[in-house]
């Protein structure tokens, strides 16, 4: 598969200041500081002209500052979400179930990452994209990583990368950030281990606990700017973010967690069959696509699309 070289994940796309719904959002809110130069309230909404950084986030930590990332697979739902201020994209490997029509995460390849995270990041320019490593992309070790990772930076233009795993990924992580790549982990449940964690609760027990714990603190220590805290109990979750100084991007997790995300599809109510019960539906789009679709085809049907505004003579 061949993929468009867009450069690294810089401002590429100047709007004129003033111009949309993010510039509108982040000058609305705060008056016209950006995180730039320190209003303290800059991560939701954008920066103004420039990508958020990996720096931006820490800092959103240091001001106790809490921030939205949605997952994102094509150019145009990504630009939506750019122009509603979300800071953080997660090209996610639940593009395989909720994209490219898979069952699980596990099939998906480093080709179709880096196909649509290359999409996802022409589609924006304010949000930080980060990219998921797929499924053994990334297992046999720190150097295949850093392959990998390389392609989704170099090819892709993402401004980071994720992994699953605490401790086991840890010499990965560590390879990843002394190449200057910056890394989000993912502990907790690690829906690449379905065939043998299964969907469940992760953490629950004292020593399950401990191992997250443990888990949260070796990706931290091996240079993670960021762990996703994916269905674990909500007290555990929270006690995960007071002891780490890296933000804690949780779902499923409880509401303390310094950032929460979610799949965009269910919260768009895109999302085909049965949706994780810790997951919002803010808006019902297959709903409202379907009923565009069925008026569409009706208006065919009756003789009544297209009319005299749709037709050239
Ligand atoms: N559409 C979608 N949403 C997601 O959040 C998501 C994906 N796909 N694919 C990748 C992973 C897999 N995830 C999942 C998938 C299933 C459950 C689930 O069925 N959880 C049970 C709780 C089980 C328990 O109580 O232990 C649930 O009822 O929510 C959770 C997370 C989260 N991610
Ligand atoms: C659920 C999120 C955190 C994820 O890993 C994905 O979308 O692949």
């Amino acid at each position: 598969m061949t993929v468009q070289p867009s450069g690294a994940q810089q401002p590429h796309v100047e709007r004129p200041a003033g111009a949309g719904a993010l510039s509108a959002a982040a000058s609305s809110t705060t008056g016209a500081p950006t995180a730039a130069t320190g209003n303290p309230k800059a991560l939701y909404g954008g920066t103004g002209t420039r990508r958020i950084t990996v720096h931006d986030i820490s800092a959103a930590k240091e001001r106790g500052e809490k921030w939205p990332m949605l997952t994102a697979y094509d150019a145009m739902t990504a630009s939506v979400f750019d122009e509603a201020g979300i800071p953080v994209m997660l090209v996610g490997d639940s593009m395989g179930n909720c994209h490219l029509g898979y069952e699980t995460t596990v099939p998906v390849t480093l080709d179709e990452m880096t196909m649509l995270s290359a999409a996802v990041v022409r589609g924006t320019s304010r949000a930080l994209i980060v990219g998921d490593l797929p499924f053994g992309s990334y297992q046999e070790g720190p150097v295949q990583a850093l392959r990998s990772a390389m392609r989704l930076v170099k090819d892709a233009g993402v401004g980071a990368v994720k992994l699953e795993g605490g401790e086991r990924s840890h010499d990965q992580i560590e390879l990843l950030v002394r190449s200057g790549i910056p890394v989000m982990a993912h502990i907790g449940l690690t829906p690449q281990s379905v065939n043998t964690l299964g969907y469940r609760v992760q953490g629950r027990g004292e020593e399950a606990a401990q191992q997250l714990l443990r888990d949260a603190k070796a990706v931290q220590d091996a240079g993670a700017f960021a762990v996703v805290l994916e269905l674990v109990p909500a007290e555990l979750a929270a006690e995960v973010t007071r002891v780490l100084h890296i933000p804690t991007v949780g779902i499923g997790a409880g509401p303390d967690t310094d950032a929460q995300v979610l799949v965009y599809t269910d919260m768009a109510g895109l999302t085909q069959g049965r949706v994780p019960r810790f997951s919002k539906q803010y808006v019902n789009l297959r709903r409202a696509l379907g009923d565009a679709a069925r008026e569409f085809a009706d208006e065919v049907v009756g003789g009544t699309f297209p009319q005299e505004e749709h037709t050239f003579h």
